[in-house]
């Protein structure tokens, strides 16, 4: 799997955001900031998901307060699977089941330490294939 991510967070995750990039460098990720840090998540979710959707990165992590926002903004996208995650058992699911290529976090509703193992489980989880296969072919309109 390629090491480079592109990753984007509002004001409601700063902190999340930097705890993420310092932990994924430090397992040798080169990780993309496209900010804000503020303003509006559209901003940033667009420049995180058109990466991902040109193939530029193969994954993705968003961030804002609720989630919902960065997540209706990425799966937009033809080649974006986002999946809004709040527990490491529902993000072993959107890799297992929807191969999904964007992680999305909801700051506002999850502990730092717990979004740094849902980080973890989302690089290491491997999709399945087989019958979701057919499934996540039959996403697209
Ligand atoms: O959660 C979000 C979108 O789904 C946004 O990132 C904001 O955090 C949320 O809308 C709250 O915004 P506010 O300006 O901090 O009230």
């Amino acid at each position: 799997m390629s090491k480079k991510v592109a990753i984007g967070g509002d004001h409601a995750s700063p902190e999340y955001k930097a705890a993420i990039i310092e932990h994924l460098e430090a397992k040798g990720f080169e990780v993309k900031n496209y900010g804000t840090n503020s303003l509006d998540y559209p901003d940033f979710a667009h420049p995180v998901a058109k990466g991902v959707n040109d193939g530029e990165f193969e994954r993705g992590i968003l961030i804002c307060g609720s989630g919902n926002g960065v997540a209706m903004t990425a799966n937009k996208y033809p080649n974006v699977r986002a999946g809004l995650c709040w527990t490491k058992e529902i993000v072993t699911l959107i890799r297992q089941h929807n191969d999904a290529n964007i992680l999305v976090l909801p700051a506002r509703f999850t502990a730092k330490q717990q979004v740094i193992e849902m980080v973890d489980e989302f690089f290491s989880m491997e999709f399945e294939g087989g019958r979701h296969q057919n499934r996540v072919n039959k996403i697209c309109i």
